[in-house]
């Protein structure tokens, strides 16, 4: 039986500069096992940094990361502790799917049937003696989570996996994680994608520009803890956003045109625009989805 403690992600002020960017901002977080946590951010928000920091693959310029109370590099057997999915090009394009995973299990020693079990896991079995530049994107990106299972490992750490998937793929990966997790193993996985992200994690870590923005169970994120988000509909909606803005609320536009309010009430913001003679078209509460809760978060962390 494995202790919880071996299979905590934690990460203590970490940060990492490159020149004069700041790619990750004093991130302090813990990853728990038996859930899925997705690790949400725009491109270039610092995600890959972070894992790789993570994984000792860089080094930070402040703060530390731990995987079970060590370092990565102090793990006595890092592929048995932590399988990540970085780069799914990391296979030689001329070895087979099998040899691929033979080699990872010999320089880890990792007995070799457990290749098979892996191959079998992702489903590709059938298509284990091609070699890596026949497979399409989507089966590398199998091969690059079967390779990450290969320790059987209480902790994984995946950097897009959904990259390359199709719906089917896409499916199947949802399914995969939320038994991974159901396991009792850690799953942090990281993403650009709202749709899937809302339907796949249970926790989200939300960073942008570097920083943390949220650490957060998803559905109290989306029940709309940050507060009501209304959508309200003007004429005059560049003059109510400054108005609402200038009232301390969060506004958004929608791709229609509507404004996205969050942070002051119905009642509020329907005196802020009677106050200024702006007609009102539209004013009603809306389900937040993750990519309107996230646009709140985002557009909240750039004005702080
Ligand atoms: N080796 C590097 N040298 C210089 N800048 C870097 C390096 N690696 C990352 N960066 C910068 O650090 C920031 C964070 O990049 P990172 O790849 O971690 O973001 P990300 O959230 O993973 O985005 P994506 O989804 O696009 O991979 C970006 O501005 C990026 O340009």
């Amino acid at each position: 039986m494995r202790s919880r403690n071996e299979s905590v992600v934690q990460v203590r002020g970490l940060g990492k500069r490159y020149g004069d960017a700041v790619a990750v901002d004093g991130l302090t977080f813990d990853v728990p096992p038996g859930v899925v946590t997705a690790f949400l951010g725009r491109n270039g928000a610092g995600k890959s940094t972070t894992l790789r920091l993570v994984l000792g693959l860089d080094r930070p310029t402040s703060g530390s990361a731990h995987v079970g109370g060590r370092a990565y590099a102090d793990l006595p057997t890092p592929l048995r502790t932590v399988g990540s999915l970085l780069d799914s090009a990391a296979a030689h394009p001329g070895r087979t799917a099998r040899d691929h995973l033979r080699w990872l299990a010999a320089s880890n020693c990792i007995p070799a049937r457990r290749v098979a079990d892996v191959l079998d896991l992702v489903d590709l079995a059938a298509v284990a003696g091609r070699r890596v530049r026949g497979l399409s994107l989507g089966m590398r990106q199998r091969l690059g989570i079967a390779g990450a299972l290969l320790g059987d490992p209480p902790v994984l750490l995946l950097d897009e996996p959904t990259n390359g998937l199709d719906a089917e793929g896409i499916r199947w990966l949802r399914t995969f994680l939320r038994d991974l997790a159901r396991e009792g193993r850690t799953v942090l996985v990281s993403s650009h994608l709202m749709g899937e992200v809302e339907l796949t994690a249970d926790h989200l870590l939300v960073i942008d520009r570097g920083r943390l923005l949220a650490d957060t169970p998803l559905r109290d994120l989306l029940a709309g803890s940050a507060g009501h988000l209304l959508r309200v509909r003007s004429p005059r909606a560049g003059q109510l956003r400054d108005l609402l803005v200038a009232d301390g609320a969060t506004v958004t536009t929608a791709e229609d045109g509507a404004l996205l309010v969050s942070g002051l009430p119905a009642e509020r913001v329907s005196a802020v625009a009677a106050g200024s003679g702006v007609p009102l078209l539209e004013l009603a509460a809306v389900e937040r989805s993750l990519e309107d809760a996230f646009l709140a978060l985002t557009a909240a962390g750039g004005a702080a």
